[in-house]
């Protein structure tokens, strides 16, 4: 039977931490998981009502002969321990597979029907390895804390229900549109007006307002987990000879995803966190981070979101450490001093020891070429230039207790301003 073929999760290894980003302390524990496992959360609508194929008018859903809620056929997992699937099959009974969305570091996430509840949901199949598997607890209970407190479900995205399947945790999700970035990526990196921006931002400053309001730090902000709700565009003709039209959003409408490395807030949070690009220098330089952190990726997101490319590309700490000189001005001499045992390479009397300690010339150069912040608005942006700047300078404060909070953000005259329509 179907059910004998779902897993408990194995409590004995609760103690060991997820490695997706390390962790200090487990913060789940076995009774809360025992609660939580295989329950169905809170009570959701679809969001495609329209859209949605029923079992009976979507082709590609009825042509493979799987009979109405039988189980799947074991497929196995690939090197990586993702799960394999064809696009037709049963997950289980009650779902079943319409195509693949996307896919991370954790594993895969599928679009599928919901035969229960008769709307499609995106469910994130994680990777049949321990680690993942550890991490993916993680996730399910930020994400409960999180929808205990986000009644609306306007904030972060909705977790519907999980369940530990065939040694994989799957964890299904409201169906949203688009990331920021595959958006950007689609309209072959062209920038988003500054008006979109501008409610963008707001959004996603509420959003972690919300979460640091619960103590959460999310620590991965970047514009892959930032999805807009609606997956609907128009195309708008570009006036640049041989462009191709531009996608613009129906709706603004964005949700926060990826919470596999949300943290509650403790002291002395030291490890690394954050995509590269989107990474605080307290971070870089080892001298411990708290919710500044997330704050400095909104900077970095709101650059790129006006010049449609990451602000920092690089993949190396020294180099990075110039390029943010480069745009901001000077590391403070007293951060310089306090960098840990790792970063202390990069400091030589007390600044950073740029361009000497350069690993090539290229770096050099791809370093030299990058704007200082206001030039590089200014060459993007026409109007809300200064307003934006200025926001962005609080956003980039080296110093995390003087970044602007979320809340401080929200009400800096960028978002707050009276503009003529
Ligand atoms: N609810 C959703 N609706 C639509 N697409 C989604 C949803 N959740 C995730 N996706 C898609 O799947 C991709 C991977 O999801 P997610 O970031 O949660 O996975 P991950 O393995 O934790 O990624 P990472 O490597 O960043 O840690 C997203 O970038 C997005 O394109």
């Amino acid at each position: 039977m179907e059910m004998e073929l779902l897993t408990q999760f194995p409590h004995t290894h609760m103690d060991r931490r997820p490695r997706k980003r390390p962790r200090l302390t487990w913060d789940v524990t076995p009774a809360q998981i025992g609660l939580l496992c295989g329950q169905e959360v809170g009570d959701h609508s679809s969001l495609v009502p329209s859209l949605a194929p029923s079992d009976q008018t979507c082709p590609l859903l009825s042509a493979k002969g799987v009979a109405r809620n039988a189980s799947p056929p074991h497929r196995g997992v690939d090197k990586d321990g993702h799960y394999m699937f064809a696009v037709g099959d049963n997950l289980t009974p009650r779902y079943k597979i319409y195509s693949k969305m996307g896919e991370g570091t954790f594993g895969q996430v599928l679009e599928c029907w919901d035969r229960e509840k008769r709307e499609m949901v995106a469910i994130k199949i994680v990777r049949g390895i321990e680690k993942y598997r550890e991490a993916a607890m993680i996730e399910i209970d930020m994400l409960q804390q999180l929808g205990k407190h986000d009644k609306a479900g306007s904030r972060c995205v909705q977790i519907l229900n999980w369940f530990d399947y065939r040694n994989h945790i799957c964890i299904v999700f409201e169906k949203l549109g688009s990331s920021l970035y595959d958006f950007l990526r689609k309209n072959s990196y062209r920038p988003f007006q500054i008006d979109l921006v501008r409610e963008l931002g707001k959004q996603l400053l509420e959003s972690i307002a919300f979460m640091h309001d619960l103590r959460l730090i999310h620590t991965d902000l970047k514009p892959e987990n930032i999805l807009f709700v609606s997956p609907e565009y128009i195309e708008v003709s570009d006036y640049k000879v041989g462009s191709s039209p531009m996608r613009l959003p129906k709706s603004s409408a964005i949700k926060v995803i990826d919470f596999g490395s949300t943290t509650n807030d403790k002291e002395g949070h030291s490890y690394i966190v954050s995509t590269r690009h989107y990474r605080a220098p307290e971070v870089i330089l080892g001298l411990g981070w708290s919710y500044p952190c997330d704050i400095w990726s909104v900077g970095c997101i709101l650059v790129e979101l006006c010049s449609g490319e990451a602000l920092f590309q690089t993949h190396e700490n020294l180099e990075h450490l110039a390029m943010m000189e480069r745009v901001l001005g000077p590391l403070p001499q007293h951060m310089l001093r306090r960098a840990d045992r790792q970063a202390e390479k990069y400091v030589r009397k007390g600044r950073l020891h740029w361009p000497e300690g350069a690993s090539s010339r290229d770096s050099i150069k791809a370093v030299s070429k990058l704007l200082r912040l206001q030039n590089l608005v200014m060459e993007h942006v026409d109007h809300s230039a200064g307003d934006l700047i200025d926001l962005l300078h609080g956003l980039l404060n080296y110093e995390p207790s003087d970044r602007l909070t979320a809340y401080e953000a929200l009400r800096h005259p960028f978002f707050t301003r009276r503009r003529r329509s």
